[in-house]
């Protein structure tokens, strides 16, 4: 083990690590890709499902997988639950049951954390110690497909230990934890969950209440699906998130949401009464109050509810070309984070949708594509 990570070993009682994900998909599976193939560390899969199982070895992203939660737990230093949070004190109640490692860490990965805390101090009597996480990155993909080795990249990551957490436990799953290059945040599991409420559920739930708003006047008008691009696509790239990760987040997390929501009715209704006494300066006020607040945001961080910065390109219709193009933009370490090909062709400009996380390869992106003749729109 080198560098950074070089004391890690030292904290467990031998050389080995066991580390077992209950749940491999966007979450579980990118924080078993940053541990896999780590000195000492064996990284094991679980799923209730065999053929899951059978894919997260296939794909690499696991030494190995099971179908039993006995197996996996057996002799494990760090169990992350990495499930839909409306399963996670299920797993909690099936580890109690189990001879866990003594020192053994039980952490999550729920976008909630007020209830699994509370649920999981039950842990303790068994010799493990649960900490909750919450790693804030991610996107609306789901599944081990999704998953990559440098999701939570300068991510914040959120742990909420309790004042019975041992410190050095907390300690060492943050050397671990050092393995997927994230920021470490300690913060308590309630204020978690009025922060997170607010920055990322209330904005998910907007961002689905307005498109099914739209959606609603699309049903006697397909001129607005045609014209909603831009903006309207960049704020609403959430409303395609799972929609059982997070019926299980916002039911999870439903008294601070039911009061966010009022609230942003409030902020609706100012706007409304603004309008309806025509009060223009009051308007331009909401603006201004919003742009100044927003410029002072800390700089873009991976995974938040952040934009997409996209460009399409108009390419010949034959194989090949997708690679090329691929492959173009790989020799000049322009990170794509994504390629679609556009079937519908009605209201995009190009047969190609490129996608970067950074405006700056957006940037680079089109200017070489432009300089190699390819007819590149934004
Ligand atoms: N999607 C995101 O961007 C983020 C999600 N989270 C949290 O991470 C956790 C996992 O979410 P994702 O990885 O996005 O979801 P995912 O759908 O990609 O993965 C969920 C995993 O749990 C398993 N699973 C699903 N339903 C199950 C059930 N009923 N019983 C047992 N296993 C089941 C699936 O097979 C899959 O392996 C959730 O608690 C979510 O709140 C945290 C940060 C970001
Ligand atoms: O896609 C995005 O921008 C997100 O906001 C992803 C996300 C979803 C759920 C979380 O608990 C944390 C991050």
């Amino acid at each position: 083990m080198s560098g950074e990570f070089s004391d890690f070993t030292a904290l467990t009682n031998d050389s080995r690590i066991k580390i077992a994900i209950f749940g491999v998909g966007l979450i579980g599976g990118s924080l078993a890709l940053c541990f896999k193939g780590k000195p000492g560390v064996h990284v094991v899969g679980h799923s209730v499902n065999p053929s899951s199982t059978e894919k997260y070895v296939a794909r690499g992203v696991v030494d190995s997988a099971t179908t039993s939660v006995e197996e996996a737990a057996k002799d494990a230093d760090f169990l992350f639950l990495c499930v839909p949070v409306g399963r996670l004190e299920d797993y909690v109640d099936e580890l109690a049951k189990l001879p866990l490692k003594r020192g053994c860490i039980v952490t999550d990965v729920g976008s909630t954390k007020a209830s699994v805390v509370k649920h999981a101090a039950k842990l303790s009597a068994r010799g493990a110690v649960f900490i909750g996480g919450h790693p804030m990155a991610g996107s609306e993909r789901s599944g081990v497909e999704a998953a990559s080795l440098h999701l939570l990249e300068n991510a914040f990551y959120v742990l909420t230990p309790t004042e019975d957490t041992p410190p050095e436990s907390v300690d060492k799953l943050e050397r671990l934890l050092k393995w997927t290059r994230a920021h470490i945040v300690k913060t308590d599991a309630v204020q978690h969950d009025d922060i997170v409420g607010a920055i990322s559920h209330l904005p998910h739930m907007i961002a689905v209440a307005l498109v099914n708003q739209i959606a609603g006047y699309n049903d006697s008008n397909e001129l607005y699906r045609r014209l909603a691009a831009g903006g309207f696509r960049d704020i609403t790239r959430i409303a395609s998130s799972d929609p059982l990760i997070w019926r299980d987040i916002l039911l999870n997390n439903r008294e601070v949401m039911l009061k966010l929501i009022r609230d942003w009715q409030s902020e609706m209704e100012r706007f409304a009464v603004l309008l309806e006494e025509g009060d223009g300066e009051g308007v331009a006020e909401q603006f201004r109050r919003a742009g100044q607040f927003r410029s002072q945001l800390p700089e873009r961080r991976k995974g938040m509810i952040t934009s997409i910065y996209e460009c399409y390109v108009d390419v010949p219709d034959h194989p090949g070309i997708i690679g090329k193009i691929a492959t173009e933009l790989g020799q000049a370490k322009i990170n794509l984070s994504n390629l679609q090909i556009i079937e519908s062709r009605e209201d995009v400009p190009g047969v190609l949708r490129l996608s970067f996380q950074q405006s700056d390869d957006l940037d680079k992106a089109t200017d070489l594509l432009k300089s190699l003749q390819y007819d590149v729109h934004m």
